[in-house]
């Protein structure tokens, strides 16, 4: 969809903000420039509006020279989001929405009426509507911002930052709201961040840029964390890419146990003669209902009868990822990990020494040079085909984290 063919961009100052930059863009994703202040990362986006013209090299979009394109004529396919949101102080809110549709001579009414549906589908009540932009809040300022730039239903969108002058509660609001969005409308985003978490959890694809306007790699989000091209990306990255790597991987393949799991109406000496720290109690369709510790329990009776500590969180095995299993063993109380089937009853349990040994087999899989792959040692078996059934790479339907997948925090 959108191409760069070995673009530059000089400054007449004599910076060097894009250097020999070659890049493709798939249709309906969305990719993130990423990078150190000063990389470049603005001056690529603005290249694909026009708003800064390359010193060589071709930027097309759908396969055309943009530079054939008059500027207005290629803005109205391509909508610009920035931080702060750039609204329009003195328009309402609605005329905020409105204003490329009315740009577009649909006439008041229709234009208005489109942009009260956009300002639902950025999550923004009819009532702010009549509002000014200085009686918003900055995260509803940028959903503002969003909604405008949906204005004429652009197939492109450009953001710049968008979320960053927000704190990071509304943040995330906004990048879930976001990704929510973006499943319904697939657009062609170009989205520039300088902050690498907001990359990986918003990008099929990532750019990272090196200052001097280099591109340094551009992969997925899960090959980046796995595979940085070389000690500058694995910096930028940060250091905790192994965990961080845990959310592109399913929780479905990994290995449970049974587990001490009682039905709520087991009487308290089943429990005690389980011979376990913990036990957890579940209803009659098998859902999590506590732990209860075993040097608490009561004398007799049933495990109604004792103390149940909340479990901290379960992981799905039908849409979490391995990252939020690990987490759902850490925070429990019986340090066991309870995974959960689509109807939420307890499939098994497993601790953090169990969850990491089989994550550990299967992300070293792709560290392996393939003739290794292909031709295992003696006794590697197991690890060299598909280690405790786990797979790669499509955690949910763009990645656990992605769909705010349910049970643990994942990231
Ligand atoms: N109009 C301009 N004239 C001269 N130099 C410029 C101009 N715009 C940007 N630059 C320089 O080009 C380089 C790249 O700037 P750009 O804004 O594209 O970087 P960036 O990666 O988006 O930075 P940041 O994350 O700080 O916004 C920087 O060194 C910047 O100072």
């Amino acid at each position: 969809m959108i191409r760069f063919d070995a673009v530059s961009k000089n400054y007449p100052n004599g910076t060097t903000a894009v250097d020999g930059l070659s890049l493709e863009l798939a249709e309906g994703g969305l990719t993130v420039l990423v990078g150190p202040s000063g990389c470049g990362k603005t001056t690529t986006l603005r290249m694909v509006n026009r708003m800064v013209e390359p010193s060589a090299g071709t930027v097309s979009l759908g396969g055309r020279d943009i530079r054939e394109v008059a500027a207005p004529e290629l803005r109205r396919g391509i909508g610009y989001v920035i931080q702060h949101a750039g609204l329009f102080p003195h328009r309402t809110v609605l005329d905020n929405v409105a204003t490329v549709p009315l740009l577009l001579g649909w006439g008041k009414k229709k234009a208005r009426s489109r942009a009260a549906e956009l300002l639902e589908l950025v999550g923004l009540p009819a009532t702010m509507a009549k509002r000014y932009p200085y009686q918003l809040s900055g995260g509803q300022q940028q959903r503002v911002g969003v909604a405008r730039a949906l204005g004429a239903d652009p197939p492109v969108l450009l953001m710049d930052e968008p979320f960053s002058a927000v704190d990071p509660i509304v943040r995330g609001e906004l990048q879930a709201e976001f990704l929510r969005l973006q499943k319904e409308l697939h657009k062609t985003i170009v989205f520039v961040t300088h902050d690498i978490d907001e990359a990986i959890k918003l990008g099929d694809h990532i750019a990272v840029f090196r200052t001097g306007g280099k591109l340094a790699q551009f992969d997925t989000p899960e090959k980046l964390l796995e595979h940085p091209a070389d000690d500058f990306v694995a910096d930028f990255v940060g250091q905790d890419r192994g965990i961080r790597r845990l959310s592109f991987v399913q929780a479905s393949g990994l290995p449970l146990r049974e587990g001490p799991v009682l039905p709520v109406t087991a009487p308290v000496a089943e429990a005690r003669a389980l011979g376990e720290p913990w036990v957890l109690a579940v209803d009659a369709a098998r859902r999590p209902l506590g732990w209860a510790a075993t040097d608490d329990l009561p004398s007799g009776g049933t495990l109604t009868d004792a103390t149940l500590v909340p479990l901290g969180h379960t992981f799905s095995l039908t849409g979490d990822s391995a990252r939020a299993a690990l987490d759902a063993a850490l925070l429990s109380p019986s340090r066991l990990a309870v995974g959960v089937d689509a109807q939420g009853a307890v499939a098994g349990v497993a601790d953090a020494y169990e969850l990491s040994a089989a994550m550990a087999r299967a992300t070293t899989l792709t560290d392996v040079p393939a003739d290794a792959a292909t031709a295992p040692e003696p006794g590697a078996s197991a690890a060299s085909t598909t280690p405790a059934g786990l797979t790669k790479g499509d955690a949910g339907e763009s990645g656990p984290e992605k769909d705010g997948g349910a049970g643990g925090d994942g990231r």
